[in-house]
């Protein structure tokens, strides 16, 4: 039986900078294993850059500064002897836009194993049947697996993707707006596999879509102007937050 009340990742009292330009201020939160966490809030509050930090996205724009400490399973990733590739191998990403290589369904799963070493064939036709059961995908492609990843639909290439970033089994998975680009049947179908991920895995969502955050997390954070304002279970946050700002956002009063 998982414990669901188990921090993964612990955020404390986290600024962060582009340049001068302070996009996140006295951030603490935590991030619960499996489960689905939200971020929601106007744009330009600061979610994807927040999602990135997980990651250590934000590394690799110039001129970006982060205080305080994000912890994953204790271990602060920010302190000197963290390898971000390592990371990112244990905390793995999806985007706005599917973004699959110019190569077969196959070779777009096999990539993240045979960079980490994977040479048996056999461990990589079952890592690769895995992942894409895992991301509900299996049943669409088993028997176009050298297909080039491109014609797939969008839905799938999304799925696909999520695929991908499941092979090297990663504890957390982050998703920044993963079905903005998506028509609404493939967004059911994404919506559907983020809840199933959670028995595996952790799951964070940045979503523009309120009933998005409400059909799929459990935790819902609303961040306005780079704070923090209020986090909990997401059926309080939706139905009875604490702090005015929450209810004025998830009311539709302001966006
Ligand atoms: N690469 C960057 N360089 C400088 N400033 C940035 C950069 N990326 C984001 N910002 C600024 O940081 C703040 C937070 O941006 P962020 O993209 O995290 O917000 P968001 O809530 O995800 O917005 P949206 O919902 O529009 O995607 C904004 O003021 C934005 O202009």
């Amino acid at each position: 039986m998982v414990n669901t009340q188990e921090i993964v990742i612990e955020v404390k009292d986290l600024n962060f900078y582009y340049g001068k330009s302070c996009a996140l201020s006295e951030v603490s939160m935590d991030i619960l294993r499996n489960q689905v966490t939200a971020l929601i809030g106007p744009s330009g509050c600061g979610k994807s850059t927040f999602l990135r930090l997980f990651n250590r996205m934000n590394d690799l724009i110039l001129g970006t500064r982060v205080e305080g400490k994000v912890l994953l399973d204790g271990q602060d990733i920010y302190g000197p002897d963290v390898d971000a590739v390592q990371l990112r191998r244990r905390v793995g990403m999806v985007f706005q836009k599917p973004n699959p290589f110019p190569k077969t369904i196959y070779e777009n799963v096999a990539y993240g194993p045979r960079l980490i070493g994977v040479k048996n064939k056999t461990e990589l036709d079952s890592l690769v049947e895995r992942s894409l059961k895992a991301a509900a995908l299996w049943d669409e492609v088993s028997d176009i697996l050298q297909n080039s990843a491109l014609a797939l639909s969008g839905g799938q290439q999304q799925r696909l993707c999520i695929a991908r970033a499941l092979a090297v089994q990663p504890e957390v998975l982050l998703m920044d707006e993963p079905t903005s680009a998506l028509d609404p049947i493939a967004t059911a179908r994404i919506e559907e596999l983020v809840g199933q991920l959670r028995e595996s895995y952790t799951v964070v969502i940045v979503t523009h879509n309120m009933q998005q955050a409400a059909r799929v997390s459990d935790q819902t954070a609303f961040f306005y102007m780079g704070q923090l304002v209020e986090k909990g279970p997401t059926e309080t946050i939706f139905t009875r937050p604490s702090q005015q700002r929450t209810e004025q956002y998830i009311t539709g009063r302001f966006g």
